[in-house]
């Protein structure tokens, strides 16, 4: 499933209907249909529809859903913001098929003063006010009538986006409305997957409009929602006869002094997603207590300064040596022995090199060697982390994380996990992905470091994209689940999670 802008939006329609020849109506008659059906399928006839209709396309649907509803016998009144004279193209004409249909419409601006008292006699509005064509600040009479509208207690379903919400950015300075559900067309936009417009959306259905799949060549940007079908389609199954040799090789560095628990983590969680062979390099005092939770994975003394790792390049060559992936970074400390290592990792190893967390803050010293590197980076930052990498701020990030992800990884030649909600996995081609599992539960620390070993184990044993897409669908996936068993977020561990992986990673099978 494809995420896009209003700009892209709208040249595929224009592409299906010039180039295809389905017209724009035949469109707009699947759009209304569609969320028409939805509505009474969620709802029922027996509840009462508010209509609010725009001077756009997004309108047009507004008439197409107000007649399909009549037609099924729903009680609705249907109100026009505009002056009558403004529809042209498709809105006009499903506002001519709705009226020669035989039914009403009437003017917002009659009704204003009324209008909150008819409400109360209202279960559900339809926001089909503005759609993707929204340019700008909302003007008015929108912009009263959005703030109306979000005044209420009415269950609102808003066509295709929030209206007010922009479809591909989270420049949001003005009234939009605040949708309980939102029936979008064809394929989800951008601005669903930014933390600041996100929540205007409410739950997020998605209605076929009828556009032909081939359209797709046409779009340049490749951002996708990576869901249970993908991980499923995408999963390479270990072979009957398979000997630990062939679950890939695996490498972690981490921990230190004061924090062994990352690396306790981050292995588990990589012994936990089938690596054959899991190897913790860290400082000699932490072993005992990491091998008491990790037993399966074997164990790498590095030498060390004052409680933190400072290996010589000998031992960092004698760990690389047959690892298909190496994870450096948690718990580890900031120290410039550590900026010497990913250093040294990064021109040496030829295997799949994961960055993160203390790691991260190594690579601004070290762009040109990752842009030099031929072998694989990953890097999984959170936002802070990403904004620090870029020097811009967090907010930044979080409002522009679609193209902060992508820019950083075709400039350096890496794939980009991007953290938070919505994890986005960018590729050094462009290509995104976008998770739609997890929940508040993983707003925790150590969550980041049990990701980092997942990403460890698949990277050394499936193809490099999936793996990372489906190690963020796992990881998110084993907290819903416990979500599910548990319903108190707050509860959910990072320990919690890696226990919750075998039942995560029973959907594909790997038996
Ligand atoms: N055939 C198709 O293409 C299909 C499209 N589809 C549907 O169409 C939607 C896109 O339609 P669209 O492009 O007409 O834009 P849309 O969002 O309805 O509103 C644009 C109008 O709003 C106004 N306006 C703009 N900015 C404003 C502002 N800041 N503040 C206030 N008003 C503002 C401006 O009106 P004006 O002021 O010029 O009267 C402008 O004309 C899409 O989301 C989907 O629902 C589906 O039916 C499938 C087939
Ligand atoms: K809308």
């Amino acid at each position: 499933m494809r995420i896009v802008t209003g700009e892209e939006m709208a040249s595929i329609d224009a592409i299906t209907m010039n180039k295809v020849g389905l017209p724009g109506a035949v469109l707009m008659e699947n759009a209304g249909r569609g969320i028409a059906r939805k509505l009474l399928d969620h709802y029922g006839r027996k509840r009462r529809f508010f209509i609010v209709i725009g001077s756009g396309n997004n309108g047009g649907d507004g008439f197409v859903v107000a007649r399909v509803l009549k037609d099924e016998g729903a009680e609705v009144q249907v109100f026009i913001v505009p002056e009558e004279s403004r529809y042209k193209g498709d809105a006009k004409l499903h506002k001519r098929v709705f009226e020669q249909s035989g039914y009403r419409w009437k003017y917002w601006k009659d009704i204003e003063s009324q209008w909150p008292a008819m409400l109360y006699e209202t279960d559900i509005i339809v926001d089909a006010l503005l759609g993707t064509g929204i340019s700008g600040q909302v003007k008015e009479p929108y912009a009263s009538v959005i703030a109306s509208i979000n005044k209420l207690k009415n269950e609102i379903v808003s066509i295709d986006l929030p209206s007010g919400v922009p479809a591909g950015s989270a420049e949001l300075n003005h009234e939009a409305i605040k949708a309980d559900r939102t029936l979008t067309l064809q394929w989800t936009k951008v601005s669903y997957y930014l933390e600041e417009t996100k929540p205007y959306y409410g739950e997020v259905d998605v209605v076929p409009i009828g556009i032909p799949p081939n359209t797709l060549r046409h779009l340049a940007s490749q951002r996708y929602i990576w869901g249970k079908n993908e991980v499923v389609n995408s999963w390479v199954m270990s072979k009957p006869n398979a000997h630990k040799g062939d679950n890939g090789r695996v490498g972690i560095i981490a921990g230190s002094e004061a924090m062994p628990g990352a690396a306790a983590l981050a292995g588990s969680a990589a012994v936990r997603s089938g690596a054959g062979f899991t190897t913790i390099a860290t400082v000699a005092q932490n072993v005992p207590v990491i091998a008491s939770h990790v037993k399966e994975a074997m164990y790498t003394i590095f030498s060390e300064k004052h409680g933190y790792l400072a290996p010589t390049e000998t031992e960092l060559a004698a760990f690389m040596d047959n690892k298909q992936s190496i994870a450096v970074g948690p718990g580890l400390g900031r120290t410039p022995a550590l900026t010497k290592m990913v250093a040294y990792l990064l021109v040496h190893f030829k295997g799949v090199l994961i960055l993160d967390a203390d790691a991260l803050h190594c690579l601004k010293e070290c762009g040109p060697i990752v842009q030099e590197r031929t072998a694989p980076t990953v890097i999984t930052p959170h936002p802070g982390e990403m904004a620090m990498l870029i020097d811009q701020s967090v907010s930044y990030v979080n409002k522009n994380r679609f193209e902060v992800a992508e820019s950083y990884a075709e400039q350096y030649g890496v794939y980009v996990v991007l953290k938070g909600p919505n994890t986005i996995v960018a590729e050094p081609s462009g290509c995104i992905s976008v998770n739609v599992t997890g929940n508040a539960g993983l707003a925790k620390g150590g969550s980041g470091d049990v990701l980092t070993g997942m990403v460890a184990a698949l990277v050394a044993r499936q193809r490099i994209q999936p793996a990372l897409s489906s190690a963020v669908f796992f990881h998110g996936y084993a907290a819903d689940l416990l979500a599910k068993q548990r319903h108190v977020l707050a509860t959910i561990t990072p320990s919690d999670i890696i226990e919750h992986l075998p039942e995560a990673f029973s959907i594909v099978d790997d038996d």
